[in-house]
């Protein structure tokens, strides 16, 4: 039980790679708060399977995008499991669109939802950690966007390069708290986000072609890597970027 005793917090967990990330933290022994947008049916069965486990869960609406978000899930989760131990920063949107035409509202909200979120939840959970003085872990859901482009994404991109510079400036503000702060970049993974775009058999056939593993992501491939990170084994690792994309970026030829 790598995490037995560790409120880990998840935002965006209602689907996909936050929802099984959530649930892997708790099957390794966290208590469990989950923040979501909309879905409510999700985020309920979500924390269902955490209690399952025997652990603590609690959910909690309310858009990223909104600074008061931030608050609110601290203050919530804090009443809930008692204080914030570790936060995935992983709620994220991927609407595609050309670049040439790209609607401002469409590259406004991807910025707020992806970068500013996560801003705000990072600051409201570090402070809550430097409060309680026993340092914690960080980690934002980045991607292997952060390194490549995308002629869809040119909204999108820039945003995960953002989160992965953010880990890097806040692993060197945070250290001094004993808070450690990691970026995942995850190649692609087979979620809601991206269901659209690989519906296209030609496009997700190439994309499976590139990958020395073989095959696509499931959101399951993000709990271990999560679970390290959070956990006391990566105690001296912070400000590191780690990969979980199946060899896909090394693979030029
Ligand atoms: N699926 C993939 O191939 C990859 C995904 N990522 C990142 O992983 C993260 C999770 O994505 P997926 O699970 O794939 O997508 P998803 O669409 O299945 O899940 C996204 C989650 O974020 C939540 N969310 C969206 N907007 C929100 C908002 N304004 N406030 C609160 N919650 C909000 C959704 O409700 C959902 O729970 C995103 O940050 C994405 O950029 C990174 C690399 C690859
Ligand atoms: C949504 C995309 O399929 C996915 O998002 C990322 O960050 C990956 O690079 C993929 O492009």
């Amino acid at each position: 039980m790598l995490l037995e005793g560790k409120r880990v917090l998840v935002t965006g967990a209602s689907a996909g790679i936050g929802r099984a990330v959530a649930i892997g933290c708790a099957r390794h022994g966290a208590d469990v708060a989950i923040n979501y947008g909309r879905d409510t049916a999700g985020a309920e069965s979500a924390v269902a399977e955490i209690k399952a486990l025997g652990r603590k869960g609690v959910a909690v609406q309310g858009d990223v995008a909104d600074p008061e978000t931030a608050r609110s899930f601290i203050a919530v989760a804090v009443d809930a499991l008692g204080g914030v131990d570790v936060l995935v920063s992983n709620a994220g949107i991927c609407p595609f669109h050309a670049f040439l035409d790209m609607p401002v509202e469409t590259f406004e909200r991807t910025m707020r939802v992806n970068l500013h979120g996560a801003y705000f939840m990072v600051q409201a959970a570090a402070n809550q950690m430097v409060r309680q003085g026993q340092g914690g872990a960080i980690i934002a859901m980045s991607s292997i966007s952060a390194l490549v482009g995308g002629e869809y994404q040119t909204h999108y991109t820039p945003t995960k390069a953002g989160l992965l510079s953010l880990m890097q400036s806040t692993a060197i503000a945070l250290g001094k708290h004993g808070i450690r702060c990691n970026a995942l970049l995850p190649g692609t993974i087979l979620t809601e986000i991206n269901k659209d775009d690989l519906a296209d058999q030609t496009k997700r056939t190439y994309m499976e072609s590139r990958i020395p593993l073989g095959r696509l992501g499931q959101p399951e491939d993000m709990v271990g890597p999560t679970v390290f990170l959070a956990s006391d084994l990566a105690q001296y690792v912070t400000g590191a970027a780690l990969l979980v994309d199946g060899g896909a970026f090394v693979n030029l030829q």
